[in-house]
């Protein structure tokens, strides 16, 4: 992966490199002179790798998907963190995304409260809430086809009254940086955490074991995840 893109995160890591090669204080300036240039070459990146990792995933058959979603489950319900969790926000899975519903299922069996994100229809169109769902719950598709609570009979759950978020992942790297759709909505809906530490809720993200890269791209706006279950391992991240 093209590290000299990262953003400033990487900062510490284009200074150790300077000393190295000629080439880099043009890169190191370019860097602080064009911000929105670096922008530019993450987004750029980033829609590539999507492409690319989306592709690995729609290459899983039907049974790997259920093997894994389960394996998932598993791996999930043997962490700490989750008997501690009452309010757990998942999602319904959408183009070969790791389903979270048998998750879903046992979560609810054993009495937590169980959310969905649902996209905004109307003011503000890139705003998500979550709300209250209880699995089998008849569901509404939204604008990209997923299905989402009618959020008629109930107000949204407060995202920092939430316990555990397990987030979609399409890409994840071993230091927590995640890659999602593009719409930037769970950056948005958690925006309130970058930079505190400690903050509820806990940032999950699931994914199916082929979704991990070396190093992913960074942007100022990612929220960083505490902790990533795949359907083969758990991964905490080092903390940046
Ligand atoms: N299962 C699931 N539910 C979710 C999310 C998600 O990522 N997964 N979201 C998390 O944000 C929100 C919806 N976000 C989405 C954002 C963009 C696209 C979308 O544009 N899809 C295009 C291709 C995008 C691309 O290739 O860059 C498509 O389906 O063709 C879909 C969902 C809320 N619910
Ligand atoms: N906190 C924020 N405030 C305003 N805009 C934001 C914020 N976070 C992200 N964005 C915007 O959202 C867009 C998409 O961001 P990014 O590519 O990181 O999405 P993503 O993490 O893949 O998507 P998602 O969170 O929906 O899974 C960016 O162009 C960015 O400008």
């Amino acid at each position: 992966m093209n590290r000299w893109v990262q953003g400033p995160r990487s900062r510490r890591y284009l200074g150790a490199s300077l000393n190295r090669c000629f080439i880099q204080p043009c890169v190191h300036h370019h860097y602080f002179l064009f911000p929105r240039y670096t922008a530019w070459m993450n987004t750029t990146l980033k829609s590539r790798l999507r492409r690319e990792l989306r592709a690995r995933r729609q290459g899983l058959s039907k049974a790997q998907q259920t093997i894994a979603a389960n394996q998932l489950m598993l791996r999930l319900i043997r962490l700490p963190v989750f008997h501690r969790a009452q309010h757990i926000a998942a999602y319904i899975a959408s183009d070969d995304e790791i389903s979270p519903a048998p998750l879903l299922r046992y979560a609810g069996l054993i009495g937590k409260h169980c959310y969905l994100p649902k996209i905004s229809q109307t003011a503000n169109r890139n705003d998500m809430d979550f709300y209250r769902y209880h699995f089998k719950q008849t569901l509404q598709p939204n604008r990209y086809g997923i299905g989402e609570p009618s959020g008629l009979r109930r107000q949204p759950q407060a995202a920092n009254k939430l316990d555990i978020v397990l987030l979609p992942l399409t890409g994840f790297d071993k230091e927590g940086r995640r890659l999602g759709m593009g719409g930037g909505f769970y950056d948005r809906a958690f925006a309130f955490k970058n930079g505190k530490k400690n903050q509820q809720p806990i940032m999950i993200g699931i994914a199916h074991h082929c979704q991990e890269v070396d190093s992913l791209p960074g942007d100022d706006w990612d929220i960083p995840l505490d902790l990533i279950v795949t359907d083969r391992r758990v991964i905490k991240p080092r903390k940046r």
